[in-house]
């Protein structure tokens, strides 16, 4: 297993974004209230009326739940782990709903992740904690490619198994409420490490069953 406090910072392969967690500044409420505040001036509202008076902290608030995901390392999950001598197939959790941010537009993304691994030497971890990965990955400022490779990259660094699956499918609300403004796209993205990057046959067996 790699330890994680060496590699807390370890780049995602593509884009050099860390898996492990960041540090949220002291004053991350107060300056997001205020960036608000100059938001709602900006479009030419009058944060002072009733209506908006406590938006700018409810803001600042939300914010910092839905990038919650930044303050942790997601990894830290899989460090709960199990033998099983008997189980030698592949392990699959379908249907992980999660809402997540595009990092282009701020705007929400939702879908299902699906996650599957072929455990090495019996070594299997929780359930519970393959959804807990996809949340944490989640709540970060997001790019559904990276989110991909990011849960698969943290299940090969914690449970070193012999192959990983990671399949995501997720509306983007940039597309659906704004710019090109066609709801109800769906996009998929995949990332297969182990053995089923290069088993083919493998590999669309378990797709199946992930998208079945
Ligand atoms: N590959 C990828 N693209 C994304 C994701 N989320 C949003 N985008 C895209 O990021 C792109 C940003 O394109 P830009 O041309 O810089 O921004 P824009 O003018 O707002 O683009 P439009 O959405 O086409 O109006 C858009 O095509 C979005 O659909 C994601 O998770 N992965
Ligand atoms: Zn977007």
């Amino acid at each position: 297993m790699t330890d994680l406090n060496a590699t807390a910072m370890t780049a995602c392969k593509d884009d050099q974004r860390p898996l492990g967690a960041l540090s949220r500044p002291v004053d991350a409420e107060e300056r997001l209230a205020s960036a608000i505040r100059t938001i709602l001036e900006a479009v030419g509202e009058n944060p002072e009326r009733e209506g908006l008076q406590d938006t700018p902290q409810r803001v600042a608030k939300m914010y910092l739940e839905v990038f919650g995901g930044l303050y942790e390392d997601p990894r830290e999950h899989l460090k709960t782990q199990f033998s099983a001598d008997q189980h030698h197939g592949a392990v699959i959790v379908k249907d992980i709903r999660f809402h997540s941010m595009c990092e282009h537009h701020l705007l929400p993304v939702h879908g299902k992740a699906h996650v599957a691994y072929l455990p090495a030497g019996g070594r299997l971890t929780g359930l519970s904690k393959l959804a807990r990965v996809v949340e944490g990955f989640a709540r970060r400022p997001q790019l559904q490619e990276r989110m991909t490779d990011q849960v698969a990259q943290a299940m090969e660094d914690v449970l070193a198994p012999e192959a990983v699956l990671v399949v995501i499918e997720a509306e983007h609300m940039c597309m659906s409420m704004r710019g090109v403004r066609s709801p109800g796209s769906t996009t998929v993205t995949t990332v297969a490490r182990g053995t089923w990057k290069h088993d083919h046959a493998a590999r669309m067996e378990i797709l199946s069953l992930l998208r079945g």
